[in-house]
């Protein structure tokens, strides 16, 4: 049983202009151990999808699926009290994760007290070999330390050495490395590969970037207009992408594409999150799109765990 197990989820938020379908239909399985990218341009919903999984969609959101597991619970009831014990967030911007008053033995002891029943001294023992473990050089140093007095990198390891307190055992990294430079955001990824080795995380990371993807995870979906479109291990989707989508990413991406660089050479633009959509999303900037194309749902075209939705045939992918 994948730990992750989403079948067809759905997110829509009321509006007074009518309701945002944030999410149409992602399914997303997630084996334990893994790193699982989630892909797609701006808008597409993975932050919603990322969201959704930790409880923490806007008020009055709608949530429909067939399946939305984590390891067997529905998320659906228990989100919110998975979220901090099981599942952990890294986000974007790690100093707006952390308190900018509190020290980090502060920040550090608050969460760690919240989980474990411990004395004081072993509790401040647990975070310099936690902030350790996250290869932090100088853990003391470290604790007795204000954000502000931390490089990008550092805070994110603060960040990922919290979630670690809370004992969660997968973690949803939302774009860990946009606000980090270049070396630092690879630094980060080997971290998060490592822990997944020697503490048996799993990970579903939320990327725009394809080096990401490459680098640091082992299966990838790719999202369009809130869909779910292709997903596999990431060497099938990298060098035999099904989905046209898949390969007009790969396609506008330049050789020498700096890392981080924003997938954005595509034609058109995605689908307004109001508009209903009869048939494949992608059909009107598909270059080989067929009249069916946008008027019925694509099949599914399977290649052992690759798969991707699709009218064209298996053998024009
Ligand atoms: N609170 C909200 N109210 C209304 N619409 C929203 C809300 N949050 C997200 N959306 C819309 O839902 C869609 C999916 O958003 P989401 O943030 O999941 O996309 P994303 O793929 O993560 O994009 P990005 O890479 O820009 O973060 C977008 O069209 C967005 O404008």
């Amino acid at each position: 049983m994948p730990l992750i197990d989403i079948r067809d989820l759905s997110v829509s938020i009321p509006t007074p202009d009518g309701d945002v379908h944030a999410v149409r239909s992602v399914s997303l399985e997630i084996e334990r151990g893994e790193i699982h990218g989630v892909i797609g341009e701006s808008g597409c919903g993975k932050t919603m999808t990322g969201m959704a999984v930790l409880g923490l969609v806007p008020k009055g959101a709608r949530i429909t699926a067939e399946r939305f597991h984590f390891d067997g619970e529905d998320l659906r009831e228990k989100a919110q009290s998975l979220r901090g014990r099981h599942i952990g967030l890294i986000s974007q911007d790690p100093a707006a994760a952390l308190n900018p008053v509190l020290s980090i033995a502060r920040q550090m002891d608050d969460v760690i007290r919240a989980h474990r029943d411990l004395p004081r001294k072993a509790r401040r023992a647990e975070a310099a070999s936690l902030l350790a473990a996250t290869g932090l050089p100088d853990p003391e140093r470290v604790l007795k330390s204000y954000p502000h007095q931390l490089s990008g990198g550092m805070q994110q390891r603060v960040v990922i050495a919290q979630a670690l307190a809370t004992g969660a055992d997968f973690l949803i990294a939302d774009e860990p490395t946009t606000a980090l430079d270049v070396s630092v955001g690879a630094q980060v990824l080997a971290l998060l590969r490592r822990l997944v080795a020697e503490r048996g995380l799993t990970v579903l990371m939320i990327t725009h970037d394809m080096d990401v993807i490459a680098e640091a995870c082992d299966r990838a979906t790719v999202l369009y207009a809130g869909r779910s479109v292709e997903t596999g291990p990431v060497e099938a989707v990298l060098n035999r992408p099904g989905h046209p989508y898949t390969r007009a990413l790969l396609a506008a991406l330049p050789d020498a594409a700096p890392h981080g660089a924003r997938l954005a050479a595509i034609e058109g633009s995605i689908p307004p999150p109001r508009s209903a959509i009869a048939g494949c999303a992608f059909a009107p900037r598909c270059p080989q799109a067929m009249p069916v194309c946008a008027a019925e749902p694509p099949p599914e075209r399977v290649r052992g765990t690759h798969r991707w939705l699709c009218h064209l045939p298996e053998d024009a992918a």
